[in-house]
């Protein structure tokens, strides 16, 4: 079952076509990447799904209403949760209290820096976040102050967040940008290891390492198209996705 529809959309930014006409459509509970060369329009399709652009013309639809005129907030309430390419953490609070502010704010509806106060006195919600930590290996760091930590950490954090929403479908933006192996490969293992929860996942990547361990559907993107979509076997076969994607080298 499709989760996820997009179709017929078109962004123009002044006279460049960001996005040409994009249909795509994502199955309920899959893996999909989107990958394709730097400018192909995976970025403000992304920021399309998550209402910080609205299209031009087309549809975008998920689980059966439209997302399109909807702020981030409500599409966050929807059940739409984003992993950003940098992480968007609060550096002065530690790990349990990041962590508390988005596990209160699916309980209550509001997402505000103070009140992961109030959410400590609920228990249900202290025990959910606790458990998201210890799933994402951030338990030894409960109590660090989050600008302490390094980048990969940060970024795994942001992932406890958006778990810990229990979204339906999590967008992930270059979730390993700027990792070293190690970090790449331990990150590509969580997300492995979620993938178990039926939470539907799109994920933007270059790392290709990172797409092909992955993802079951990818899309390829070139000149705000989608010039190709397939497994990552047949996406690895396709000349025309060499050619579009590398200039004719091999993926
Ligand atoms: N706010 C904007 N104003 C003007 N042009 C923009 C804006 N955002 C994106 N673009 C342009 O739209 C095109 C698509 O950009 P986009 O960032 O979506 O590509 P991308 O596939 O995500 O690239 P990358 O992999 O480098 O992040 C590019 O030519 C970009 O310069």
């Amino acid at each position: 079952m499709t989760i996820l529809s997009i179709s017929g959309v078109n962004k123009r930014f002044g006279g460049l076509r960001a996005l040409d006409n994009v249909n795509l459509n994502v199955k309920e509970g899959s893996v999909h990447a989107i990958i394709g060369p730097n400018g192909a329009g995976k970025s403000t399709l992304l920021n399309c799904l998550v209402g910080r652009i609205v299209p031009d013309e087309g549809r975008v639809d998920f689980a059966g209403h439209s997302l399109l005129g909807r702020k981030a907030h409500e599409i966050n309430q929807a059940g739409i949760a984003r992993v950003f390419q940098t992480p968007e953490t609060f550096g002065e609070l530690t790990v349990f209290e990041n962590v508390m502010i988005p596990a209160f704010a699916r309980h209550d509806g509001s997402f505000r820096i103070n009140l992961w106060k109030r959410a400590l006195g609920r228990a249900e919600i202290r025990e959910e976040a606790e458990h998201i930590l210890e799933d994402l290996q951030l338990a030894d760091q409960r109590d660090q102050r989050v600008d302490s930590m390094s980048r990969g950490d940060k970024r795994r954090l942001e992932l406890a967040m958006c778990l810990v929403q229990k979204p339906k479908l999590l967008l992930l933006d270059e979730p390993t940008a700027g990792m070293s192996r190690a970090d790449t490969n331990n990150t590509v293992e969580l997300l492995k290891k979620i993938a178990g929860r039926g939470i539907t996942k799109v994920i933007i990547e270059h790392d290709m390492h990172v797409v092909f361990s992955l993802a079951e559907t990818v899309s390829v993107m070139a000149q705000g198209t989608v010039i190709a979509e397939g497994t990552p076997a047949e996406i690895k076969a396709s000349p025309r996705v060499q050619e579009a994607y590398l200039g004719g080298a091999h993926l």
